[in-house]
C-alpha cells in the first residue's frame, strides 16, 4: 500500500435509496492517523455516507456516482471480495447496535478469533489466546471467562467493547464508527468513547467517526465535517468549526451547545494540549495521543500535523 494523498478520500459521491437521492454529492478526506467526526441532523446521511463508504449500503441502497478512494484505490467500482478483505484487515467498522451485530449463536471468543483467522493473522489454536487478549486490550471484563460466553450473557457495553475489539483486531488503518454509543446508556457512552480514543492512538488509525453530538465531536475529533439534508455545509479543524462556524446550519448547532462556545481553561494542562480536547477524555487518552504524537515524532508511527484549515464553505 503506497502512502501518498489522504487515507480516504471520497468525491462527489451520491447515494440513493430506490429512488430517493440522499447523498447529493459529498467530498470528504480523512488524512493517515487523523479523526474526523460527521455530525449532523437524524436523517442528514450520516450513517448512508460511512456504510456507502466500505459496501456497506442495506438492500435497496446505491451509489449513484463518484469516486471513493482508500490509500489510492479506487474502492466504490471494487468488488464484493476485495472489499470483504479490506474491511477487517485495513478498515475496521464499529457499528451502532452491539446487540445486532453480534451473532447471538456464537460464544464471544470464537467471534474475536474468526476475524484474524479470516485475514490470516492467527491459526486455529493462536486465535483463541489472541482473542482474550484482544478483550483484554477492550477492557472486557474477566476477558478469559467471557471468550467462552454468547452474546447475550454480556451487557450491552460489554458487548460493544468486543465489537471495538473486533474492529481493531487486525490493526487497521482507518476505523469508520457509525453512533458507537447510541444504543448505550448515557453512564456507559463516555467510557465506550474513551475506550475508543484510546486504542485509536495506541494503534494510530484514522478514524471516520459518525455522530449527531456536537459536544462529542469537538471532545474527540481533530477536524470536523458537518451535514445537512445530504450535504457537507462546512469542514474544518474542530476548534475553527466550533469558535468561528461559516454556515448558518452550524452556527445554530454550535448555538445549541452553549457550553462549547467558550472553551475553559486549567491549570493542570498538558503543553501541547487542545482545550477542548483537555475537558474531554480523560488523562490517559490524552497520554495515549501524546505518546502516539511521540512515536510519530521518531518514525514508528505517523500521525499529521493538526492545524490544517480546509475546505471551509
Ligand atoms: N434502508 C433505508 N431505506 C430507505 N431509506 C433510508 C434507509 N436508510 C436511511 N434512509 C433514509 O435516508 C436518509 C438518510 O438517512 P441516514 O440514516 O443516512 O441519516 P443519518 O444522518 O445517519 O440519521 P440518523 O442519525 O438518524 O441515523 C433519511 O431520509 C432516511 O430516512
Amino acid at each position: 500500500m503506497s502512502a501518498a494523498g489522504p487515507l480516504l478520500r471520497v468525491s462527489g459521491l451520491r447515494a440513493s435509496y430506490g429512488e430517493a437521492e440522499v447523498l447529493h454529492g459529498i467530498d470528504l478526506t480523512v488524512d493517515r492517523g487523523e479523526v474526523v467526526a460527521v455530525v449532523g441532523e437524524s436523517g442528514s446521511g450520516k450513517s448512508t455516507l460511512a456504510h456507502a463508504t466500505v459496501g456497506l449500503l442495506p438492500e435497496g441502497g446505491h451509489v449513484d456516482a463518484g469516486r471513493i478512494e482508500f490509500d489510492d484505490e479506487r474502492i466504490d467500482s471494487a468488488s464484493e471480495r476485495r472489499l470483504s478483505r479490506l474491511r477487517g484487515a485495513h478498515i475496521g467498522v464499529v457499528p451502532q447496535d452491539p446487540t445486532s451485530s453480534l451473532n447471538p449463536v456464537r460464544r464471544v471468543g470464537d467471534q474475536v478469533g474468526e476475524i484474524l483467522r479470516l485475514h490470516g493473522r492467527a491459526d486455529r489454536r493462536s486465535a483463541a489466546l489472541r482473542a482474550v487478549d484482544i478483550l483484554a486490550e477492550a477492557g472486557v471484563d474477566r476477558p478469559d471467562e467471557r471468550a467462552g460466553q454468547y452474546p447475550g450473557e454480556l451487557s450491552g457495553g460489554q458487548r460493544q467493547r468486543v465489537l471495538i475489539g473486533i474492529a481493531l483486531a487486525c490493526s487497521p488503518e482507518l476505523v469508520i464508527a457509525d453512533e458507537p454509543t447510541s444504543a448505550l446508556d448515557v453512564t456507559v457512552q463516555r467510557r465506550i468513547l474513551d475506550l475508543l480514543d484510546t486504542r485509536i492512538a495506541e494503534t494510530g488509525a484514522a478514524v471516520l467517526f459518525i455522530t449527531h453530538d456536537l459536544g462529542v465531536a469537538a471532545e474527540r475529533a481533530d477536524r470536523i465535517v458537518v451535514m445537512s439534508q445530504g450535504r457537507v455545509v462546512e469542514s474544518g479543524p474542530a476548534r475553527d468549526i466550533l469558535t468561528s462556524p461559516q454556515h448558518p446550519y452550524t452556527v445554530g448547532l454550535v448555538a445549541a451547545a452553549p457550553h462549547l462556545r467558550r472553551p475553559r481553561t486549567r491549570a493542570t494542562v498538558p503543553s501541547d494540549g487542545d482545550p477542548l480536547l483537555r475537558d474531554g477524555p480523560s488523562g490517559a487518552v490524552l497520554a495515549a495521543r501524546r505518546v502516539v504524537a511521540d512515536r510519530g515524532r521518531r518514525g514508528v508511527v505517523r500521525r499529521p500535523p493538526r492545524t490544517d484549515r480546509v475546505d471551509r464553505r
